[in-house]
């Protein structure tokens, strides 16, 4: 898997390969990776991918039961504390590496990561999985701060078709999503239309 998350002035960019492996067998060519977890927070799932609907369907049980308590929207902080108390509370029995992207009416546009082991730490960018391990060096070379909407955009496309050019663990197309306080858009970069290098 190759995820990314990127934050920018009034929302996230969130994006996804959508290979699912098992060993060398590809499982599934459009897996979506890209998870709802309320109107305005999404998760990127890498690892287990049992593990990480089961941890994705508790963490969406408890917002809306928490939405309904707290009569507004469920904070993206609050999203990745609960998905950071599951994670690190069965470490020892899950392999999940998600990142957690949102925007609310208090703190806008977040991301979260929240690593194999269970620790969360709030991050302009990120990316995970299997194939980021090859592209931490450009996206350092790439990134500034207060870059636009679709700046993000074009940086996560580029640093997603790269890592799904290395890594055997990742490819398929790239699933995109953009998260704002209109809700979130969707779409899909087939295989034959990814960024050539
Ligand atoms: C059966 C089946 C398909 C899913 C098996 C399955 O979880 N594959 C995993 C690799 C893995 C991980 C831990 C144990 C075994 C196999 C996988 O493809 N993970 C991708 C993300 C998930 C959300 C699709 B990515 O991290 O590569």
């Amino acid at each position: 898997t190759s995820i990314m998350a990127c934050e920018f002035d009034g929302g996230v960019v969130i994006g996804a390969d959508s290979r699912a492996t098992t060993g060398a067998y590809i499982s599934n060519r459009f897996a979506d990776k890209l998870t709802k977890i309320t109107d305005y927070i999404y998760c990127c799932r890498s690892g287990s991918a049992a593990d990480t609907q089961a941890i994705s369907d508790i963490v969406a049980y408890h917002l809306s039961l928490h939405k309904m308590e707290l009569g507004m929207e469920p904070l993206v902080e609050t999203a990745a504390n609960v998905f950071r108390e599951l994670c690190y509370n069965y470490r020892d029995s899950l392999m999940a590496g998600i990142l957690v992207a949102g925007w609310d009416s208090r703190k806008g546009g977040q991301v979260y990561s929240i690593p194999l082991g269970g620790m969360c730490v709030r991050q302009p960018i990120s990316i995970g999985g299997s194939g980021s391990t090859y592209v931490y060096g450009y996206m350092d070379s790439q990134y500034k701060p207060n870059m636009s909407r679709d700046e993000c955009v074009k940086l996560v496309e580029n640093t997603l078709a790269l890592a799904m050019s290395r890594d055997g663990s990742s490819g398929g197309v790239i699933r995109i999503g953009v998260i704002t306080e209109k809700g979130a858009e969707r779409k899909v970069i087939l295989g034959n239309e990814l960024p050539q290098f």
